[in-house]
């Protein structure tokens, strides 16, 4: 029997304590989860339990606000199969998906300001002021431990911090959000990091697709709110890239002159080199520089085509892979010439990369390196979970993969 800490911002003014049933995934069996307040600040309580020798596989990812976060994890939880979904009978307004495999909590819950107060303190999310960096690593670790927490919830829809939720120990827990790799407590406790680098050009066409398309906004708010944004981003969101183990970098294509309009464009894969249960993917020959344009006989291209690079490269003093890709697919089902040329992608079976982009077509990028690198990245997430999982249980896992 070992001591565990739960770690909770519930606000109930007596204590009161939930069974909860015993995780077997972790072999893990929690007593009870306690919830109480003190204070208005993060407290934490010991309770007694008993913890198996797994651990929740940590994942995090991280990106400016509308640059396709939810759309990847859409990705990745379709690799694992079975969908995400809110906690059932929790808040409609929870930020939180869960899984069979995966829980994916959004950082923002770890506001620690709400929106008056962020109003009136004179600061924005992304500013790290606005968040309690000591709570989110409690949490994560806790979790990570195969403890239960009590995770508060920002609501996006009234700008208030409600009521705390229920999180259980998951076999991949994904944090997602403005600032998994800002707090080196936080960044320390990541198997994998991901980061969604969108080009300032890119991220503004989307903005407008979405915000004024889809939600009424005007050109000019669409700008304004980009600016207002744009020194805390710089301060705060892009450093985070330097510490990630794979970076999906969207830029304006290099296929049309000129073009910033958004719609077509290159995508760049950069996967650091020497991270355990990681192999970076290659194109024809690994280590090679490779510059390849599909389109001929097997492969429909219309203008301006398709270009593929591969290569070796350092970003941010680290070594690296980049494969790219500039410009979009015109007929999904020919992906598979292109995923047959590519080696290390961790597939199950031959083709599978397609067959994930196929089931997927409405999501925003399916045709482009957006979805690719994002399904690629999701299925070796699915390797580097198995080979973790495979390692603690002393289990060699069967060299299948392409
Ligand atoms: N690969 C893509 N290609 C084209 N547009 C995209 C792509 N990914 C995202 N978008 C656009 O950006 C919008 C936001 O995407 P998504 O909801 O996945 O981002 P997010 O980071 O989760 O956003 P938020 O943090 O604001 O909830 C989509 O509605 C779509 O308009
Ligand atoms: O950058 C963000 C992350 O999604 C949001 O702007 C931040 O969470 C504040 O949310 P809201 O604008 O709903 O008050």
């Amino acid at each position: 029997m070992a001591i565990c800490t739960v770690y909770t911002t519930h606000s109930l003014n007596s204590s009161c304590t939930i069974s909860t049933p015993a995780n077997p995934h972790l072999g893990f069996h929690q007593r009870h989860v306690v919830l109480y307040r003190s204070s208005k600040k993060s407290s934490r309580r010991e309770i007694s339990c008993s913890a198996g020798e797994a651990q929740t596989v940590v994942i995090g990812l991280a990106a400016d606000s509308g640059c396709g976060k939810s759309t990847f994890m859409r990705r990745l939880t379709s690799v694992f199969g079975g969908a995400a979904e809110p906690p059932k009978g929790g808040n409609p307004d929870s930020n939180t998906l869960i899984s069979d495999t995966t829980t994916v909590i959004c950082l923002d819950d770890y506001h620690s300001l709400d929106r008056t107060g962020r109003k009136k303190e004179g600061v924005t999310a992304l500013d790290p002021r606005a968040n309690d960096f000591d709570l989110m690593f409690d949490q994560v670790k806790a979790l990570k431990d195969g403890i239960a927490v009590e995770k508060p919830i920002y609501n996006h829809v009234s700008g208030l911090l409600d009521p705390p939720e229920l999180i259980k120990p998951p076999k991949i827990l994904v944090i997602e959000g403005l600032h998994p790799m800002y707090d080196s407590r936080v960044r320390d406790l990541l198997d994998f990091s991901i980061y969604l680098d969108i080009s300032n050009e890119v991220k503004f066409a989307w903005k407008i697709q979405r915000d004024m398309a889809e939600r009424g906004h005007s050109l000019e708010s669409i700008k304004a709110s980009i600016e207002a944004r744009k020194p805390d981003f710089d301060a705060f969101i892009d450093p985070q890239k330097q510490y990630a183990d794979a970076v999906i970098e969207v830029l304006p294509t290099q296929l049309i002159p000129g073009d910033n309009e958004g719609k077509v464009l290159r995508v760049r894969l950069i996967m650091k080199e020497g991270v355990k249960y990681f192999n970076p993917v290659y194109l024809f020959d690994e280590g090679s520089t490779i510059s390849w344009i599909p389109c001929g006989r097997k492969l429909t291209c219309s203008y301006p085509g398709i270009k593929f690079f591969y290569g070796p490269d350092t970003y941010f003093g680290n070594e690296v892979s980049v494969l790219e890709m500039d410009g979009q697919f015109d007929r999904l089902d020919e992906l598979i010439y292109v995923e047959s040329h590519l080696s290390n992608i961790s597939t199950k079976f031959y083709g599978e990369v397609t067959q994930q982009l196929l089931k997927h077509t409405d999501f925003p990028g399916s045709n482009n390196g957006t979805g690719l690198f994002q399904t690629i990245v999701g299925l070796k997430i699915r390797d580097l979970y198995e080979q973790l999982i495979a390692s603690k249980s002393g289990t060699p896992l069967a060299a299948t993969k392409a």
